[in-house]
C-alpha cells in the first residue's frame, strides 16, 4: 500500500515482492521508479491534517509500542496469515535464478529444458496465487482496521464527557480520526509484513548465494555491511522529518479551522494577510521537514542502489575471474549476480517497513492520546433499569452544589441551591460570568458538581444515567449550531417519529415555517450553518426544543439574537410550555414575566423573587434592568 496526495486514499499496493530477483517484478521496481512514485505520491505527512497542541513529539516509545500492538491486536491471525502468504511469494520468487543457472546448463549439456521451463511455470503460478492471497488479505484487514480505529474514535468523541471533548481543538480530534488512522493502513499492510517478508528475502537469498559460491558471498555480505550502516544512519531521519511535517500540517489545520471560524472578525480587522501568514508559517514547516524527509529518502535510496550496482560490478569482474580459475561455471555465476541484484529490494523493503512503522507508532500515540476522553457511561449502560421518579417532587433540584471546571481551579459555581418547579416558568438571571451557564451544564450533567446534590423528579443525578437525566430536558444552547444536513434533519433527533405537520407546528411557533416553506425543497433543504443567521438558528433550535416536548425546556439566552414578532412568538411558546411543564430560561436582563427569579453573581444565588420583588430590593437587579437602584440598598 502507497500514501497518496489524500489522507483518506491509501493506494493498495502489496510490497514489491520478487518473483524472479532482477526481472520484471523486480525491475518494475527499480530505484528511479521508486522514488519517482514517492514524488509523485509523497507521503501522507505533508498532505493531511495532524493536529496536536502540543510540541512535536517523535517519541517512538515503549508504550507507543504497546499501543500500536494493541490496536493491531484483534487482526493478528489476519496479519500472521498475510506475513505468510508473503512468505511464500518470496520463497517461490528465490529459486527462479537457480532454475536459470540449471537451464543454461542443460542448454550448454544440450540436454532438454523442458523440466526447468514447467517448474518455472509451477512456481510462477505459486507466486501469483499467493500475492493474490496476501494483497486480499492484508488490503481488507488494513481497511477495517481504519475502520474500527474510526469508529471507536467517533463514538469516543461523541459519548465522551463535554469538558474533555471541549478542552481538545476540535481539528486536532478530527485530524486523528481521519488523518491518523490511515497510517495504521500502511503499517499493517506494509509494515509488519515486510518486515518478516523482507527478512525471509534476505536470509534466503545469503543461503543461496552461499550454496553457489561462498567466497564472493563473503565479499558481497562485507559491502553490503557497509552500505547497511549508511542505510541505518539515514532512514531514521525519514521518520523523524515525517513526524515533524505531521506536527505541523496539524498545527497548520487547528490554525486554519480558527480562522475559517473568525473570517468575518479577520476580515473586518483586516487581518486576512497575518492570519495567513500565521497558518501559511506551519505551512511552510510542514513543507521544509517534508523536504528533509524526501532528501533522507532520496539519498537513502540513492546510497542503496548505487551501492548495489557498485558490488554488482565487482562481483560480475569477481566471478568472472572465479570462472576463468575454474572455481565457478557461468551458469553459476548468472544466478549469483541475479541474487546481487535481487538483494538490495528486501533490505530496502526492510528500511521501508522500519519508517512506515514509525510513521503507525506516532499515528498510534496521537489516537491512543485521544482515547483517553473518557466516555460518559459504558456501553453496558445502554439499557438502563427503569427509575420510578416521584410525581410529587419538583422537575429539579439542586442543594448546595459547588463545581468547577478544571481541578485546582476556582470553583464556578458556589452552594447554589435552586428549585425548578413542575409546571412554571423560572428565570436563573444575572451578569456574565456569574455561573449561569454552569448551572444549566450542572443540570444536563456536562459538568460533575464537587459536592451538593442534584435531583430529577426527587432521584439523585447518581442513579440515573445521562441518557435519563438528559431525555427530561429540552435544551436551547447559547448561539445554538446548526446540525450537519437539511432542516429535517435538525428537527428530528428531538423526535424521530415526529410527522411533518408537527415539525410545520414546531416551525410556525417560532414563526420560521414560512421561510422553511420559501426554501427550495422546504423541510429538506441543505442548511449551511454559516449562511444562517444568529436569530434563524435560535428559532430553529426553539422549534427543536419544542418538539421534544420534555418535561424542562431549558433555554440558555435563547432570544439574544431576536426582536419583535419572532421574539414575542418565543415568548408565546414559552408561555404555553410552562403551563404543561417547567420552563428554565437563563439571562443577563431581567426576565418580567418569569414566575419566579434566581439572581446569581459570582457562583452564588445572591436573591430569589419575583420581578418585582428584586426590583425593589436588589440593587444589582436594578442595575441590570437599567433602572436606578432602589432607595432601600
Ligand atoms: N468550559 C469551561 N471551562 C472553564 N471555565 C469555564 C467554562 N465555561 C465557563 N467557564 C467559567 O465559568 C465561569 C462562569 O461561566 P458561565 O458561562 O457559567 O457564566 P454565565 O453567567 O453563563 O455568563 P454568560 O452570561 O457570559 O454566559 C466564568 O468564569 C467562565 O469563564
Amino acid at each position: 500500500m502507497r500514501r497518496t496526495g489524500n489522507p483518506d486514499i491509501v493506494e493498495h499496493r502489496p510490497p514489491a515482492r520478487r518473483l524472479v530477483p532482477g526481472t520484471a517484478t523486480r525491475r518494475a521496481a527499480t530505484a528511479t521508479q521508486r522514488i519517482g512514485r514517492r514524488r509523485r505520491t509523497p507521503p501522507l505527512p505533508y498532505g493531511g491534517p495532524m493536529p496536536s497542541t502540543t510540541t512535536p513529539d517523535v517519541d517512538v516509545s515503549a508504550r507507543s509500542w504497546r499501543t500500536l500492538l494493541s490496536i493491531l491486536r484483534p487482526y493478528r491471525w489476519r496479519i500472521a496469515v498475510g506475513a505468510v502468504l508473503g512468505v511464500i511469494a518470496t520463497l517461490t520468487g528465490l529459486w527462479t535464478p537457480r532454475i536459470i543457472e540449471n537451464v543454461i546448463e542443460h542448454l550448454y549439456a544440450g540436454t532438454s529444458v523442458a523440466p526447468d521451463v514447467t517448474l518455472f511455470a509451477v512456481l510462477t503460478v505459486v507466486y501469483l496465487t499467493a500475492m493474490l492471497l496476501q494483497w486480499g488479505t492484508l488490503g481488507r484487514t488494513a481497511e477495517t482496521v481504519v475502520y474500527d480505529v474510526r469508529k471507536k474514535l467517533v463514538l469516543r468523541f461523541l459519548g465522551g464527557r463535554v469538558a474533555q471533548v471541549r478542552e481538545r481543538p476540535a481539528a486536532d480530534l478530527i485530524a486523528r480520526a481521519t488523518a491518523d488512522a490511515p497510517l495504521l493502513q500502511l503499517t499493517v499492510g506494509t509494515g509488519f509484513v515486510s518486515f518478516v517478508t523482507s527478512a525471509t528475502g534476505v536470509v534466503g537469498s545469503i543461503v543461496l548465494m552461499g550454496v553457489i559460491d561462498g567466497l564472493m558471498l563473503g565479499i558481497t555480505l562485507a559491502a553490503v555491511a557497509v552500505l547497511g550502516v549508511a542505510m541505518g544512519l539515514i532512514m531514521p531521519r525519514v521518520g523523524r522529518e515525517r513526524a515533524l511535517a505531521q506536527e505541523a500540517v496539524g498545527r497548520m489545520s487547528a490554525q486554519l479551522d480558527g480562522s475559517m471560524r473568525a473570517l468575518r472578525t479577520i476580515k473586518a480587522l483586516r487581518a486576512e494577510r497575518a492570519r495567513s501568514e500565521a497558518v501559511l508559517a506551519d505551512a511552510e514547516k510542514a513543507r521544509k521537514h517534508g523536504v528533509a524527509a524526501m532528501w533522507a529518502e532520496l539519498i537513502s535510496y540513492e546510497t542503496a542502489f548505487g551501492g548495489m550496482q557498485i558490488i554488482t560490478v565487482i562481483m560480475v569482474a569477481f566471478g568472472a575471474w572465479r570462472v576463468t580459475e575454474g572455481h565457478l561455471t557461468v551458469a553459476a555465476l548468472v544466478a549469483f549476480v541475479m541474487y546481487t541484484q535481487g538483494f538490495i529490494m528486501p533490505l530496502m523493503e526492510l528500511a521501508d517497513g522500519f519508517s512506515t512503522i514509525q510513521s503507525g507508532l506516532a499515528a498510534s500515540k496521537r489516537i491512543a492520546e485521544a482515547e483517553e476522553i473518557e466516555l460518559e457511561e459504558p456501553a453496558a449502560v445502554a439499557v438502563p433499569a427503569p427509575v420510578a421518579h416521584d410525581d410529587d417532587a419538583p422537575a429539579v433540584e439542586l442543594t448546595d452544589v459547588t463545581a468547577r471546571y478544571t481541578p485546582g481551579e476556582d470553583d464556578v459555581v458556589r452552594g447554589v441551591s435552586l428549585t425548578v418547579p413542575r409546571t412554571g416558568h423560572l428565570a436563573i438571571v444575572g451578569p456574565s460570568g456569574a455561573g449561569k451557564s454552569s448551572v444549566a451544564s450542572l443540570a444536563l450533567r456536562f459538568l460533575s458538581p464537587r459536592s451538593g446534590t442534584l435531583r430529577l423528579g426527587g432521584v439523585p443525578y447518581e442513579q440515573l444515567t445521562y441518557a435519563q437525566v438528559r431525555e427530561r430536558f429540552a435544551y436551547v444552547e447559547q448561539e445554538p449550531p446548526v446540525l450537519p444536513g437539511t432542516v429535517r434533519d435538525n428537527l428530528l433527533p428531538a423526535r424521530p417519529s415526529a410527522t411533518d405537520d408537527e415539525l410545520h407546528a414546531a416551525l410556525t411557533a417560532v414563526e420560521l415555517a414560512d421561510d422553511v416553506a420559501a426554501l427550495p425543497d422546504g423541510l429538506d433543504t441543505e442548511l449551511v450553518g454559516a449562511t444562517m443567521t444568529g436569530g434563524g438558528r435560535q428559532r430553529l433550535a426553539m422549534a427543536r426544543a419544542l418538539l421534544a416536548g420534555a418535561q424542562v425546556l431549558l433555554l440558555d439566552d435563547a432570544t439574544s439574537q431576536l426582536a419583535g414578532s419572532a421574539e414575542e412568538a418565543i415568548a408565546r411558546a414559552t408561555r404555553a410550555a410552562a403551563t404543561r411543564g417547567a420552563v428554565v430560561t437563563i439571562a443577563s436582563r431581567p426576565v418580567p414575566h418569569a414566575d419566579r427569579i434566581v439572581l446569581m453573581e459570582e457562583g452564588r444565588v445572591r436573591a430569589t423573587g419575583t420581578h418585582a420583588e428584586l426590583l425593589a430590593t436588589d440593587p444589582l437587579y436594578a442595575q441590570l434592568a437599567g433602572m436606578p437602584e432602589p432607595v432601600a440598598a
